[in-house]
């Protein structure tokens, strides 16, 4: 852990804390799980625990990087020469035998090239007829040879401990002549939603007083792309006993709690785990939506707890859920936070003393807040790409000002 990684006493609340000095603290507890080595196939979107070196050198030969002929330079002259070809060589064969005076070999792309060649003259400039080949013009320029090792050699670091695996570094580690790769392993998650009302969707309309759990399969959602499994998925009544022996269901390294964080008589979040000696590292942040956010520790399970209106908890958990998954699995709490500046196209009402994070919708032209920010709404997530940062106590922005969005998932 790091200077920030505090923890309050046992279910303490604490006083309330600004959004950058909770994400110190997230940063400070979340430390990569363990390494495994997975297929490349399984890698992607995975961060690296080691550095992948070259197996080989690449190219492997000196090889053509066109289509065409095998000359000496010296054999090159002003107008048409003549050239006896000696055979054809193609890209994984065998090294084709040396070149003296007067002689060439035809050469595909990729081929490895005959000792005592200069370049390779590409087919286009050339005539063959027989076993004599015209060249057109001498010509210069360009060699069309790849050099053995000059992209890179066997032992080079090609991609760094803690890159991120995309489809394109899988091509340079598929190059280095890796099959596996060491990576962090992914956090496995345990989603707890709470609250009496809340039913399956799909279920609520046949009872009066239930609403559809809104949350579960969107963070679920957000939890994959950020990169940890859900191992379970539970929705419990409110109920500090049964929140409580939630975490004993399965074997996870983060549990996310689901409403109950606020101070109602049935909101038992952050109460049933401190009845298992919770530390609570922060709660309560200063942002708007989502203030109740709290997040601690119970031994090594991180445990953070999101507001129950839906919109609070969505953009609680873009905001530290994805980092804190990032984290966990090697990333920077960074990756997950990728702040670009857009120009707002609606004007933005001062803000109040907590800083605001506003759903807003995104287009070519930039950022235009939604019309009515409401935590507890759903609907406008219909409508919202990101959020966008207000600082406590900001100006109205007039639109064309540049302002931080931060793209939802
Ligand atoms: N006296 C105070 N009251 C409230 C405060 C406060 O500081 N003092 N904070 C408000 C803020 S801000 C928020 S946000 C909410 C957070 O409430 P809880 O986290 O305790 O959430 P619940 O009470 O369980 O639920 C609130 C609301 O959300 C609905 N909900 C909950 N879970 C789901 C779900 N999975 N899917 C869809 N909807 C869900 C629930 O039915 C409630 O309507 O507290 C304010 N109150
Ligand atoms: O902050 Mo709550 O998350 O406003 O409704």
């Amino acid at each position: 852990m790091g200077k920030h990684a505090t923890i309050l006493t046992s279910g303490a609340c604490a006083a309330s804390i600004d959004f950058d000095g909770a994400l110190a603290i997230l940063a400070a507890h979340a430390r990569p799980l363990g390494k495994e080595s997975v297929a490349l196939a399984d890698a992607g979107g995975r961060h690296l625990a080691a550095p992948v070196l070259a197996r080989i050198d690449a190219p492997r030969r000196d090889c053509a990087a066109m289509d065409g002929y095998a000359v000496r330079d010296a054999d090159l002259k002003n107008g048409t020469i003549f050239l006896r070809s000696r055979g054809t060589s193609y890209a994984g064969g065998a090294k084709p035998g040396a070149i003296s005076a007067g002689e060439t070999w035809r050469v595909m792309t990729g081929a490895p090239l005959p000792h005592g060649s200069d370049r390779v003259v590409m087919i286009e400039h050339c005539r063959h007829r027989g076993e004599l080949v015209a060249l057109d013009a001498a010509p210069l320029g360009k060699p069309h040879v790849r050099k053995a090792g000059s992209d890179f050699v066997a032992g080079d670091e090609l991609l760094a401990a803690g890159t991120r695996m995309t489809a394109a570094r899988r091509v340079v580690a598929s190059a280095a002549d890796h099959s596996e790769v060491e990576v962090w392993r992914r956090p496995r998650i345990l989603l707890v939603a709470t609250g009496d009302e809340i039913l399956a969707p799909g279920c609520a309309s046949r009872m009066p007083n239930a609403i559809p759990d809104s949350l579960s399969g969107a963070i679920e959602q957000m939890c994959v792309l950020a990169g940890a499994d859900v191992v379970a998925r539970l929705r419990l009544p409110d109920n500090e006993q049964a929140i409580a022996e939630a975490q004993q269901e399965a074997s996870a390294d983060v549990v996310v709690v689901i409403g109950g964080a606020s101070r109602g008589d049935r909101d038992f979040g952050r109460s049933a785990f401190a009845s298992l000696g919770l530390g609570v590292a922060f709660a309560d942040v200063a942002i708007k939506p989502g203030k109740p956010v709290w997040y601690g520790r119970l031994g090594q399970t991180h445990v953070l707890g999101l507001p129950g209106n839906p919109t609070a908890a969505f953009t609680v958990a873009s905001l530290f859920l994805a980092p804190l998954i990032a984290g966990l699995s090697g990333g920077k709490i960074s990756d997950a936070l990728p702040w670009q500046l857009r120009h707002s196209t609606r004007p933005i009402p001062p803000n109040g003393p907590r800083e605001a994070f506003l759903c807003a919708s995104l287009s070519y032209e930039g950022a235009a807040i939604c019309d009515r920010q409401d935590a507890s709404g759903q609907a406008m997530l219909g409508l919202a790409d990101c959020l966008v940062r207000r600082p406590a106590h900001a100006p109205t922005a007039n639109v064309g000002d540049l302002v931080p969005v931060l793209p939802l998932c």
